[in-house]
């Protein structure tokens, strides 16, 4: 987008000269409050809104230079709500694009079946209509619509904003696992700023008014952000979020206090200098806590509290297995969550230290 602004015929200026360059085979996310311009923005990529000044290119060819309709052929378009047709089935719902393409029906019905597996949806439910689903499951059959006719291009409207928290979780879970499979080019947007931190490679922060306050990666967000609108917008706890782009792999782990539920009081002592023992199951899964001088009653058990995974999660998940834990100390498993180690707040503190120590010079190095 290239100094693009749209002023509807009232006067008002929804975008005003926004230029982003929008990576391919990534999501994009553009946030902002209510009224920034960010649903102008995205419909003039589909030229469901033209601009009023500016050019838009695609794959560098100015996006006017196309017939409207092959170039929304090549996007898909996923609403608030879905947007489904009522009167359809769901499998013909998600065969719209194809079927408008002149696909055959059986090849379109086979393709939307494959992608109603793609989505998660169980495909005993393509013969129902839109109103026999559950919202989430509504939006699903949304995002398999818009990925019908394989467009390489994605926009995405809040898709995810009229489902409550648990099921939205599921949904954003649900596209980067797609993402990760199809790798489109996606603009999605949201006004929910922790939606955009999780989803998009990039984020374009729009305030009021369609300007652009600030355009990066949500790391750089998080740790410099260009100006108090945008750090306000991030909300006070942006430290912690931040915690969740540092990987937990190089923690130090101490093995010493895991001990087996079936350990001899000599087994036990030998490791009485820890202030805790992790005990483990005969397989080495974590069961609870115990003080190195009591006998070991798996009634008495501490609880472990949440384990975190070392490479797979982040040092934010591990500080909070150690705040949740009773004893400050988090637990690591691996992959099959057996025990791999413990390491205290205190020790994730200094890693925590090491981390922005490192990130700190890696900006500074990018500039
Ligand atoms: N057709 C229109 N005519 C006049 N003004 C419009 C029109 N469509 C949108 N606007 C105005 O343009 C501005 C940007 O609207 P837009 O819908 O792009 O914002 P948004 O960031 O997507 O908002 P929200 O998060 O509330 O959906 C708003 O002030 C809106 O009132």
């Amino acid at each position: 987008m290239d100094a693009v602004t749209k002023r509807y015929p009232d006067g008002t200026v929804a975008v005003d000269r926004l230029s982003l360059d929008i990576p391919d085979r990534a999501i994009t996310v553009l946030v902002g409050p209510s009224g920034c311009g960010k649903t102008t923005t995205l419909r003039m990529i589909n030229r469901m809104v033209e601009p009023t000044e500016g050019s838009i290119l695609l794959d560098g060819a100015d996006i006017r230079q196309q017939p409207v309709n092959s170039l929304r052929r090549s996007m898909g378009y996923v609403i608030q709500n879905a947007g489904l047709f009522q009167h359809r089935t769901i499998l013909d719902n998600i065969a719209t694009v194809p079927r408008l393409l002149g696909w055959s029906k059986p090849k379109a019905r086979g393709r939307a079946a494959e992608l109603m597996e793609r989505v998660g949806l169980d495909t005993s439910l393509a013969k129902r209509y839109p109103y026999q689903l559950s919202g989430g499951q509504q939006q699903r059959v949304g995002v398999a619509r818009a990925l019908a006719a394989d467009p390489p291009v994605l926009l995405m409207d809040e898709p995810f904003s009229a489902v409550d928290p648990v099921v939205r979780k599921g949904l954003q879970d649900e596209l980067l696992r797609i993402q990760d499979e199809l790798g489109k080019t996606i603009v999605f947007v949201t006004h929910d700023i922790d939606e955009a931190i999780k989803l998009g490679t990039m984020v374009a922060v729009l305030r009021t008014g369609g300007r652009l306050a600030q355009f990066a990666p949500p790391a750089e967000l998080l740790s410099e952000p260009a100006d108090t609108f945008v750090e306000d917008f991030l909300g006070a706890d942006r430290g912690i979020r931040r915690l969740s782009f540092f990987p937990s792999d190089e923690l130090p782990l101490q093995t010493g206090p895991l001990v087996r539920l079936d350990a001899d009081a000599a087994q036990r002592t030998a490791r009485s200098d820890a202030p805790y023992l992790l005990v483990t199951d005969a397989d080495g899964r974590p069961l609870g806590w115990a003080e190195p001088d009591r006998p070991l009653d798996r009634e008495r058990l501490l609880d472990h509290g949440r384990p975190f995974r070392p490479g797979a999660d982040s040092l934010r998940t591990a500080l909070d297995g150690a705040v949740l834990s009773p004893t400050g100390w988090a637990v690591a498993v691996d992959g099959d969550g057996r025990a791999v180690g413990v390491v205290s707040q205190q020790v994730i503190g200094e890693a925590i230290r090491a981390a922005h120590g490192r990130a700190g010079a890696g900006v500074k190095a990018a500039r």
